[in-house]
């Protein structure tokens, strides 16, 4: 691989890049201060008392209270996401057991910190739960930093794999950023039904083709064991992003599960981050590691894979927990320069399993170097630069073995070189117009998709377009505009349930878009969506005053959502009620309203303890 000092650095990621920087001076400052004042010489535990440390280690077995004790060796706290409902954190459950012997060998220690909540969007997607769903990525937040302000630890390993864990469990170790961090994941489940006929049984469902059991086959077949579903959703973006940070031991996202690999995978991070604690010479503090050029790293990433809309949310929450701040506009300019490199569903037909097998998370990297957009010359877990990540690991005689991955695809169907890619845009955009600000991704919408003029048609939930979808008012160009979806109304639920229908429609050949303050899953589309509109209809956004037949105009190559009103008849209008769930359903809604009252704007990463 071209060694990457002669690499010249796209000057568009280095413009936003030294744009974030500037615009972070003060907060970064006062975040990297807050982790040296935490750092202790010496091991963490060492500044609790007697009988705190009595009691950290009370249920340790003999050899480890000695080691404990002793205060030479690294103490490693675990914090897992672990339980039944994810399919992706299923695999999880014995890791602290590897982890455990794995450190031992090295004569250091771990301890299982504490869990965290897990939500498996996937479950909860149309229903109750969703109205939580981004308000556990903060929990899981506060939940990892309950397990590590024990204060027992000098390194952390955090467990997980999907949508709001991991950038849950990273903003709440970046509370603890002078400790070393290593994210452990788990793989992607084996392919079962292609991701293209799971959408295409759930359409013939929606035209009432098919009946619930054959749905229900096809879905258990798609979804059939343990493992990350295999679209390239928020869950899988999160993995290739770890991998774009240099916070995973480099190119362990896309291997199976539970296999011999994986299990060698595992016990290496939890070497690895003994190997970089304060106590050795290769101190790594995960401070070092999220700063402005790996968070840019990752965002490149995003936009190179077609990842998922969410982490124009989720990231921005990440990079202000280390006191940086991003905004859309850094995105949309990162897009701007950014080719797409692969065609995975929803933005293709291939799942992460064949992308893994085209080159994955390696080829990626390499290109994204060699193509002078990532910043190569970072912190990782592994070791200074980020090449390392263009390996791919194999396992030789029951050791690891990392290699440099393939130069060239072995699909070009689904991965393709940066000198040569699908879209010389990453598809990311930034909408701006009298509604507010929103964001639109591209990749997975066809061309003639992307300029939508057409009459609003106001929903006040997804259901409320399903019913108008039967009763077969919706056979006429729309925009179905959804509003009070936003994170104070209602926690800012996915509304991924619409896909089909709006689905259906445009192949039926009419203009569809969709106009909503709430989000997309991202394993959604195909359909125009201007998504995380602010201010958010129930904060006085415009949204609550569009009325049925308004004309509206998604424009995504001029990067602007309009009103056919002017400023002066839009002030004019009432806005909408509010209409909440009713109190019997509450399904603990009751628990957030805090978080629903404290929440920050989508652009701000929709955080409740960030603002
Ligand atoms: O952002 C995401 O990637 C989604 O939240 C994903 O995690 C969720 O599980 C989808 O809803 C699954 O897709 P289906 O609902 O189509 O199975
Ligand atoms: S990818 Fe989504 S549906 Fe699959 S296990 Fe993770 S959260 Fe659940």
């Amino acid at each position: 691989m071209t060694s990457t000092k002669q690499i010249p650095l796209h000057p568009i990621v280095a413009k936003v890049t030294e744009r974030i920087r500037l615009r972070s001076v003060a907060s970064r400052k006062a975040y990297l201060d807050k982790c040296q004042s935490m750092r202790r010489k010496g091991t963490q535990r060492g500044q609790l008392s007697c009988s705190n440390l009595a009691h950290g280690f009370a249920a340790c077995s003999q050899d480890d209270k000695q080691r404990i004790r002793l205060e030479e060796a690294a103490n490693i706290g675990i914090v897992s996401a672990y339980n039944d409902m994810l399919s992706a954190h299923k695999p999880l459950e014995n890791y602290p057991d590897i982890i455990r012997k794995a450190v031992t060998e090295l004569g250091c220690t771990a301890q299982f910190a504490g869990g965290t909540p897990a939500m498996c969007d996937g479950v909860t997607q149309g229903a109750e739960g969703m109205e939580l769903s981004l308000f556990s990525r903060d929990t899981i937040a506060m939940s990892t930093a309950i397990a590590l302000t024990h204060n027992m630890f000098d390194g952390v390993l955090c467990l997980g794999v999907c949508d709001k864990i991991v950038p849950g469990l990273l903003m709440g170790a970046l509370s603890f950023g002078h400790l070393p961090l290593i994210m452990v994941p788990a793989g992607p489940m084996s392919t079962g039904l292609s991701n293209d006929d799971k959408a295409n049984i759930r359409q013939l469902y929606a035209e009432g083709k098919v009946g619930r059991e054959e749905l229900l086959e096809a879905e258990a077949s798609a979804y059939h064991g343990e493992g990350t579903c295999t679209f390239y959703g928020t869950a899988n973006s999160n993995q290739m992003l770890m991998e774009a940070m240099g916070l995973h031991v480099p190119g362990t996202a896309f291997v199976p599960p539970n296999g011999a690999l994986r299990q060698e995978l595992t016990r290496a991070a939890a070497q690895q981050v003994c190997k970089i604690t304060a106590l050795t010479p290769n101190y790594t503090p995960l401070c070092d590691v999220v700063d402005e050029r790996s968070l840019v790293n990752a965002i490149v990433t995003l936009l190179a894979t077609g990842g998922s809309t969410n982490h124009s949310i989720h990231w921005i929450a990440i990079a202000r927990a280390a006191g940086i701040i991003i905004d859309w506009q850094d995105y949309a300019e990162l897009s701007d320069a950014t080719p797409l490199l692969c065609r995975i569903y929803p933005n293709g037909k291939a799942d992460v399993n064949h992308f893994h097998a085209a080159g994955g998370t390696g080829y990626v990297i390499a290109e994204l170097i060699a193509a002078g957009l990532l910043h190569a010359d970072v912190n990782t877990v592994w070791g200074k630069g980020l090449q390392c990540y263009s390996q791919a690991p194999s396992l030789n005689g029951g050791a690891i073995n990392w290699q440099e991955s393939p130069t060239a695809s072995a699909d070009l169907d689904v991965l393709r070189p940066a000198n040569k890619p699908f879209d010389p845009h990453g598809g990311m955009k930034l909408l701006t117009g009298k509604l507010g600000r929103s964001i639109i991704k591209v990749s997975a919408v066809k061309p003639e998709h992307r300029y939508i003029e057409a009459p609003a048609l106001v929903f006040e939930n997804q259901e409320d377009l399903k019913l108008a979808f039967d009763k077969g008012e919706l056979e006429r160009d729309f925009v179905a505009v959804v509003r009070f979806q936003g994170p104070k109304a209602n926690g800012m639920p996915e509304l991924h349930k619409l896909t089909p229908y709006l689905g259906i429609l445009q192949e039926r050949g009419f203009k569809v878009a969709l106009v909503t303050d709430g989000r997309m899953s991202g394993a959604s589309g195909k359909i125009p969506a201007a998504i995380h509109l602010y201010p958010e209809a129930l904060a006085g956004g415009p949204i609550a005053k569009i009325q049925n037949g308004d004309m509206l105009i998604l424009d995504a190559e001029k990067e602007t959502l309009e009103i056919l009103l002017s400023v002066e008849e839009l002030s004019q209008r009432e806005a909408a009620d509010f209409h909440p769930a009713p109190a019997s359903d509450n399904y603990g809604r009751d628990l957030f309203a805090g978080l629903r009252a404290n929440v920050g704007t989508a652009e701000e990463g929709a955080a409740t303890f960030l603002n």
